[in-house]
């Protein structure tokens, strides 16, 4: 389900999510792979710096990209937690949201291992940090992040789905109160209590 054309993208087939996509699976096979590529390691980096040269080539100027970042449509493709041309985000999917609520999930492999078989605890942050920041954004009162205090209940898991949700509490002036928990077959391993600051004016303006 899509739940609101403010938080989420269109997935789109070919095109710059493939290509995402395609580096998500680089890194994840490197990281799986660990010493056990030591003896290719020269012609693995040679191709690699090889489609990055390819990729750098057609790139516009850097000022050009970052200009629009915060702008809802490039944020949505471009952010390290959703944004679907961004092989950095996981990519977290968002998959319901209701009265301004943001649900999402998302499988974590080894690229995001804390302790052995579970998540960074930093990774946590990430996606917590975002999902209240969107949930703010569906309730119409968004600022950015002040204050963002976890706790760490369980051990969050690789490789099982995780549901991320996060919901506006509260709006007093400027100052916006948001939470937000992941859980992992129904339990809550992290929770979230955010406070997210209207600025008096538009970040980088
Ligand atoms: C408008 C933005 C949203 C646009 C959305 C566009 C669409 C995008 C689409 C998709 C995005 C998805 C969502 C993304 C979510 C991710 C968000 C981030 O990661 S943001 C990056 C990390 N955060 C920073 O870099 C902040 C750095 N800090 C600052 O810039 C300032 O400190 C700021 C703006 C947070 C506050 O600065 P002041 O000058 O406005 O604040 P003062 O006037 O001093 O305080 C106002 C009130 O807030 C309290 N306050 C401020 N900071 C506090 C803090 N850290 N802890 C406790 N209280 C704090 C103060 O005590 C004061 O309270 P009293 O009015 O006196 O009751």
């Amino acid at each position: 389900m899509n739940p609101s054309p403010a938080v989420t993208a269109p997935v789109q087939q070919g095109g710059v999510q493939d290509v995402a996509a395609a580096a998500r699976r680089v890194v994840d096979a490197i990281v799986r792979a660990g010493d056990a590529i030591a003896a290719q390691s020269g012609d693995l980096a040679t191709a690699l710096h090889g489609v990055a040269d390819r990729i750098d080539l057609a790139a516009p100027p850097l000022a050009e990209r970052m200009t629009t970042m915060w702008l809802p449509v490039d944020s949505r493709l471009h952010n390290p937690v959703n944004g679907l041309e961004n092989p950095l985000a996981p990519p977290l999917e968002i998959t319901e949201g209701a009265d301004g609520d943001v649900a999402g999930s998302v499988t974590l492999g080894l690229p995001y291992q804390g302790p052995p078989g579970h998540v960074h605890g930093g990774i946590s942050a990430l996606l917590l940090d975002h999902v209240l920041g969107l949930a703010n954004i569906r309730a119409g009162n968004s600022g950015m992040t002040a204050r963002l205090a976890l706790t760490y209940h369980r051990p969050l898991p690789l490789f099982e789905e995780l549901s991320v949700t996060g919901r506006q509490a509260s709006v007093d002036g400027r100052k916006i109160h948001a939470t937000g928990t992941i859980s992992a077959d129904g339990h809550v391993a992290v929770s979230a209590e955010g406070l997210f600051v209207r600025p008096r004016a538009e970040p980088g303006r």
